[in-house]
């Protein structure tokens, strides 16, 4: 049986999710929080395989489908692997983009349709939805020029697309805020990073009521 809280971050290329997923689990095992930090795709040896196909530069032939259903297969493994068990012992997890991702990406920024990647992700997932969902919003050229100015962020094939594409990302998590709005909170994350995570962390305590 699930007990646990299933919290992910969403946002454009170098919106800060990251920082501020490390600086919410220091805070929550302060807390006395039992806390799991992962990413997506990634966070365990088969569907980081998955990343790295995925992400490689030189797989510029990729088709919009096949990088779908590579980032939902890598989704299930996670998934089944690491959330559940987690969520089913009781912990909070923090993942670093989920479904949501999909659903601008691919659905929405590569064309193929927020609802066709949203029923792909369905039989995925099959249920397991985050209970809240941060966006972090910042408009492209702040994301992009953030991780160019980042010391060991190496820049992948995503990374790469156009700056029509970035611009498509943004507005594609636009829908899917309207479509979530008990599920998605914004965060202005053009703030200084200390001002992002009283934010974040004010929604988290409110939540928790701690
Ligand atoms: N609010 C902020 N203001 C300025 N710089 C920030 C802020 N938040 C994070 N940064 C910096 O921006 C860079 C990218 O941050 P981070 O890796 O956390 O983003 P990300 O959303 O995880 O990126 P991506 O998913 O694209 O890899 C880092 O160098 C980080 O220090
Ligand atoms: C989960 C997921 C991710 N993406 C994209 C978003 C980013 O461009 C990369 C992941 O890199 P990051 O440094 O970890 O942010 O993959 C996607 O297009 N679809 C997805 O489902």
């Amino acid at each position: 049986m699930e007990t646990g809280l299933f919290i992910t971050f969403e946002g454009p290329e170098g919106a800060g999710k990251t920082t501020i997923i490390q600086r919410i689990f220091k805070y929550l095992t302060s807390e006395g929080q039992s806390v799991v930090i992962t990413r997506e795709p990634g966070g365990i040896e088969i569907a980081e395989k998955i990343r790295s196909l995925i992400l490689d530069k030189n797989h510029t032939m990729m088709d919009g489908r096949t990088e779908a259903l590579l980032y939902a297969a890598a989704r299930r493994q996670h998934l089944v692997e690491k959330i559940v068990p987690a969520l089913t012992n009781g912990q909070i997890v923090l993942c670093d983009r989920f479904i949501d991702s999909s659903l601008a990406y691919q659905g929405y920024a590569r064309g193929l349709g927020i609802d066709q990647v949203l029923q792909i992700n369905q039989f995925a997932i099959d249920g397991w939805m985050p209970h809240l969902t941060f966006y972090l919003d910042v408009t492209p050229e702040i994301g992009l020029e953030r991780i160019n100015n980042s010391k060991g962020r190496e820049i992948n094939r995503l990374d790469l697309e156009t700056m029509e594409f970035h611009y498509k990302v943004r507005e594609g998590y636009i829908q899917l805020i309207e479509r979530f709005p008990e599920r998605i909170k914004t965060i202005n994350a053009e703030q200084p990073e200390d001002d992002v995570y009283e934010d974040v962390k004010t929604i988290i305590k409110q939540l928790l009521m701690i």
